[in-house]
């Protein structure tokens, strides 16, 4: 039968003095006679959830197993093991403190590991020769470093080997496929990348992923991050702000690493604590932080780091398991804070990090993330979840932390980017507004340093460079098929529409399905497996170079897939920022892309002076001759009225099928509801009865039920036959004023179709856009 007993912290350090001082001879003599001394055995804390971790009572409780007791003659117990079991199961292994590494040290010393004594002289002597073994190692590392950098430079400087142009080099999107072998002398020259001195396995995953140079923000935070600073880093949409982060993390994963080679080589078990906390706002993009991270250390020789994700939709225990042995933890705020705080022993693990990231900050910092944000950096930093309005009381007790953090984002509202820069003071008034949590969030980081780093590398542009922005003007009324007529002129771009609602992803989704369009959903409301299904059929290498993704603003930040030119918002964002994140889902990592706003025309002076807003602080430099121009560079796009008219027809049947279709779904959905409630209350459901009770189609409010109602009704065979006449008129091609028996005079390049170039959509001469 296990064995417990109660812990008292106080006397630990004296006892842990006693113990080391008798440990050696006493275990000897006991294992002699087969007993050992109770401070002899290998006690084990008995485990408790982090959320009880201040359980009175439970608190310091030990267990130990597989033990007998001996009564001594002298009236003493002693213990011994259970019968089949060999002694050293239920001896204490020798302590740490009793390795030769620490020579010198006297037995007052051992007390070092206590709280208690951890801020005594003999500790911080302790703590500063450590330092100096640290910064020994540190130089070994980084000359081993240097020797393999250059052993990796004379075999990368073969004769005769093409260099890359950085056009070449820069790449979008890591496809979901990202971790496939990679060749091995499928490289690039990276010596742009040498001024940062990293790692020669990172310079080796830089190459193979193909990436000649780094990126502004990545040259301008990594150095930042290494020296041990705190950073806020501001950089535009798919300019490699993951990796600015990412790089350093695993730099200390390999210094980590290299340090407990050194002090564990006795150890059996490694130590597992992770280096990394990286928070998201979505899980889509978590994962991607993941991939990404991940990519980089597949791509390194010899580094094993673990990544754990840690999002809905997946198992608890399984995310708690993998927390416990993982380097870097990616996570959105929510999940994270329910998988630590039903864990054992996960927050204590945390509290060790060496990072804390905040990935889209302004988002993760301002909106609906407020509750989980504050209870996991309460957990980071030993606090229990306080009342905001105790706050002054909590500054007092504030330490800095030992943890880096480091912030990103490609748009940081101009209060919070002066807050973050230490330019503008924290108010202490009322915190229960939301620019109020904000700000009591960000004091909640708990920064190492007064002020971080504030690394902005495009001040003066929140868009990024290559993408073009356009307006397309329509009636109110006519949105679907001005955004139909767009997606034809752009036959083979991958494009992303966003929308401001669920259902309106749902509708668009099902009529561009019925118009016979490659197209996939995506909204907070569909299933975590279905969520990340659409996701990869729509970013697959392999996909519909046309495929469309409709989404709700969920995708709206930080997904990098590859290759997507086109970005349309069918609804107006509602912020600016909204804006400058749903644009840059293109033009990423130097590529070229377009953002079409689709705008009925009492949106346009709205939509006018959000893009202004985004693009004034160029326009105010516009005096500068070489600067940039004065005006928003928004194009205003025309779509031909032909092409509106002739493409009417098939949308007004689309419309017509997919009405009907989502009404019977909407029935459906309305009669299975009232069928289990009548089960449950054990009366027959008419739903002839039910209608007429409920006044189904008269008076006020009837008329969209009865729409619904009606349209649920079109037979099958009416649905079959709009379908029938809408294949019917997408088998052809849209006749723009051109007759067939000209098809060979000269006004349609027959030889470019057939090779597929060109928009086989159109029959005759159709001026593109104007970009
Ligand atoms: N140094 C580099 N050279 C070339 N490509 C790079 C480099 N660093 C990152 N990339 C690529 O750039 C793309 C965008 O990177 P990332 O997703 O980190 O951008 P981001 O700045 O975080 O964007 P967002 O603000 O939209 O989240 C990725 O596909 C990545 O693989």
């Amino acid at each position: 039968m296990g064995q417990k007993r109660a812990r008292d912290p106080k006397a630990q350090v004296a006892e842990a003095n006693k113990r080391k001082k008798a440990a050696k001879s006493d275990a000897a003599s006991n294992e002699d006679h087969g007993s050992v001394a109770i401070e002899d055995l290998n006690w084990k804390e008995v485990a408790m959830p982090d959320r009880m971790d201040d359980a009175e009572g439970f608190f310091g409780l030990e267990e130990i197993e597989g033990v007998e007791i001996i009564k001594q003659s002298d009236g003493g117990i002693h213990f011994k093991a259970k019968a089949g079991k060999p002694l050293k199961s239920i001896i204490k292994p020798p302590s740490e403190d009793d390795g030769e590494e620490w020579g010198g040290f006297s037995d007052e010393d051992s007390s070092e590991k206590s709280p208690a004594t951890e801020k005594t002289p003999a500790a911080t002597e302790v703590k500063e020769d450590k330092k100096s073994k640290k910064d020994k190692k540190k130089e070994q590392n980084k000359a081993k470093k240097e020797a393999k950098k250059e052993e990796k430079k004379s075999k990368e400087q073969k004769p005769n080997e093409p260099k890359p142009t950085k056009g070449q080099s820069i790449k979008a999107g890591l496809g979901f496929a990202a971790l496939d072998d990679v060749e091995e002398d499928d490289g690039v020259d990276v010596s742009a990348w040498d001024a940062l001195n990293l790692s020669p396995e990172i310079v080796t995953a830089l190459s193979k992923m193909k990436f000649s140079s780094p990126s502004a923000i990545q040259k301008a935070s990594i150095p930042a991050i290494l020296d041990g600073h705190d950073v806020v880093g501001k950089a535009s949409t798919g300019s490699g702000k993951t990796l600015a982060f990412g790089i350093p993390i695993i730099e200390h994963y390999l210094d980590k690493r290299g340090d407990q080679e050194e002090e564990e080589s006795d150890k059996s078990e490694k130590s597992t604590s992770p280096i990394a906390l990286i928070l998201s706002p979505t899980r889509e993009l978590a994962h991607q932080l993941g991939r990404h991270i991940g990519e980089l250390i597949t791509n390194a020789p010899d580094i094993n780091a673990r990544i754990a994700l840690v999002t809905g939709g997946m198992s608890i225990q399984k995310q708690q398991r993998q927390i416990a042995t993982a380097d870097i933890i990616v996570g959105t705020p929510g999940r994270v804070w329910e998988v630590l705080s039903t864990g054992t022993g996960l927050i204590r693990k945390m509290q060790k990090i060496q990072f804390l990231v905040v990935d889209e900050a302004d988002r993760l910092l301002s909106e609906g993330h407020f509750k989980e944000m504050e209870d996991i950096l309460n957990a980071l930093d030993k606090k229990q979840a306080g009342d905001i309005a105790d706050m002054d009381q909590e500054e007092e007790e504030e330490q800095p932390s030992q943890r880096q953090t480091l912030v990103f984002s490609a748009t940081f509202h101009k209060d919070l980017q002066q807050k973050l820069a230490g330019k503008s003071r924290w108010s202490s008034g009322d915190m229960l507004d939301n620019k109020a949590s904000m700000e009591y969030l960000l004091k909640k980081l708990n920064f190492r340093e007064e002020k971080p780093r504030f690394i902005d590398v495009n001040p003066d542009s929140q868009m990024v460079t290559g993408l073009k922005e356009g307006i397309v003007e329509c009636p109110p009324m006519e949105k679907d098929l001005y955004l139909y007529s767009v997606l034809l002129y752009y036959p083979k771009n991958r494009t992303i529409i966003f929308t401001n609602s669920i259902s309106a992803v749902r509708r668009i989704t099902q009529l561009l399905q019925a118009l016979q369009l490659p197209v996939f959903a995506l909204h907070s409301n569909m299933a975590q497996k279905a969520r990340l299904r659409s996701i990869e059929r729509f970013s697959s290498p392999t996909a519909n170079p046309s495929s469309i993704l409709v989404a709700t603003d969920v995708a709206a930040r930080g997904l990098d897939i590859k290759g997507i030119n086109c970005v349309i918002h069918y609804h107006v964002p509602r912020t600016a920022d909204a804006y400058v994140h749903r644009s840059g889902r293109t033009a990423r990592a130097g590529e070229s892309g377009k953002s079409i706003l689709i705008c009925a025309p009492d949106e346009v002076v709205g939509v006018a002076r959000l893009v202004g807003k985004i693009h004034a602080k160029k326009a105010r430099k516009a005096d500068d001759p070489e600067g940039p121009s004065k005006k928003i560079p928004l194009e205003s796009l025309d779509i031909d009225r032909r092409v509106v008219a002739r493409l009417r027809p098939r949308m007004g049947l689309a419309k017509k099928i997919t009405e009907n279709t989502i009404a019977k779904e909407k029935v459906n959905t309305e009669d299975n509801w009232l069928r289990s409630a009548a089960d449950d209350l054990g009366v027959e459901y008419d739903s002839d009865e039910f209608d007429q009770s409920k006044g189904r189609g008269r008076g006020r409010g009837g008329g969209r039920e009865r729409r619904d109602k009606e349209a649920s009704e079109t037979s099958k065979s009416e649905m079959a036959a709009l379908r029938a006449e809408l294949k019917h008129l997408l088998s052809q091609r849209v006749n723009i004023g051109v007759s067939e028996k000209y098809l060979t005079a000269g006004r349609i390049d027959i030889d470019a179709l057939l090779r597929g170039e060109g928009n086989d959509a159109f029959l005759g001469h159709l001026d593109p856009l104007t970009f």
